[in-house]
């Protein structure tokens, strides 16, 4: 059994910078909101630079890395181009992820066992660079075995397939995913890998996973944001920061 360490709270501005570029010019400023979740207790800042800067594009990058005090999870798909800019930056934390062009948001996650040779020659440089590589997976034991091998510090589980099944009132499907999540925490775990969880989490679906023992960050995005539409991101941040409290008290 994991220890219970006090559970970090990412927040990912990526969707400030989606409503943003549905107009082009420059507001919302994702870097202005990265800003104000440092100030109200973030514990990290996630962005996606994706291939296609359909959201977070070069400059926000650069001006994360300049305004943030609190460590930047910088998710890439594994690409030359992105290889490029994380050692130009050398965040704190390199996640990589799998992209689609196609894809609405993140389907699932990283091929790591089909790509293990490929995947280890490319996160060596990052972690050279003193970045913390996190593999962002599915909750299969094969893609964590990939992950430990190749040398990555950190996965992140993939929660949207659970979160999905919530939304949806699968509840019978949305369990069994909570199992399968909950039992490769332990696993990652027992690996020594560091782990963390995220994608699709809101206010009744961030309780279960908090509560596992062996998850030390969740990374949280789309919700808060579209929450703070409601109650501004300080409040919105306050609301899932108690919950997370209380689901590991
Ligand atoms: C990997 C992940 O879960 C986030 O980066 C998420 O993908 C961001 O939102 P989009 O999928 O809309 O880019
Ligand atoms: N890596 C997951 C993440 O950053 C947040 O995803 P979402 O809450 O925006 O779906």
């Amino acid at each position: 059994m994991a220890q219970v360490e006090k559970l970090r709270l990412g927040i990912n501005i990526d969707h400030v910078a989606t409503v943003r570029n549905a107009r082009g010019g420059d507001t919302p400023d994702p870097v202005r909101a990265a800003v104000l979740a440092q100030q109200a207790g973030a514990d990290g800042i996630t962005a996606h630079l994706r291939e296609d800067r359909r959201h977070i594009g070069d400059a926000d990058i650069d001006g994360l890395m300049e305004a943030l005090s609190i460590p930047l999870n910088f998710e890439m798909a594994a690409t030359k181009e992105m290889q490029d800019i994380a050692l130009r930056h050398k965040p704190h934390a390199v996640c990589i992820v799998p992209e689609k062009r196609e894809e609405r948001t993140t389907e699932g996650g990283l091929e790591v066992a089909r790509e293990e040779n490929a995947l280890a020659h490319f996160i060596a440089p990052l972690r050279d660079a003193g970045c913390r590589v996190s593999i962002f997976i599915a909750a299969e034991p094969r893609q964590i075995e990939a992950a430990h091998r190749i040398g990555a510090a950190v996965i992140e589980l993939h929660t949207g397939a659970y979160c999905d099944a919530h939304a949806e009132g699968r509840f019978d499907v949305r369990d069994v995913e909570l199992g399968r999540l909950r039992e490769m925490s332990q696993f990652a775990h027992s690996l020594g890998l560091e782990v963390h969880a995220g994608h699709g989490l809101t206010y009744e679906t961030v309780k279960p996973i908090a509560a596992f023992p062996e998850v030390v960050e969740l990374n949280i995005g789309h919700f808060l944001i579209g929450e703070s539409i409601f109650r501004g991101l300080t409040p919105a941040m306050a609301e899932m920061r108690r919950l997370m409290d209380e689901a590991r008290a």
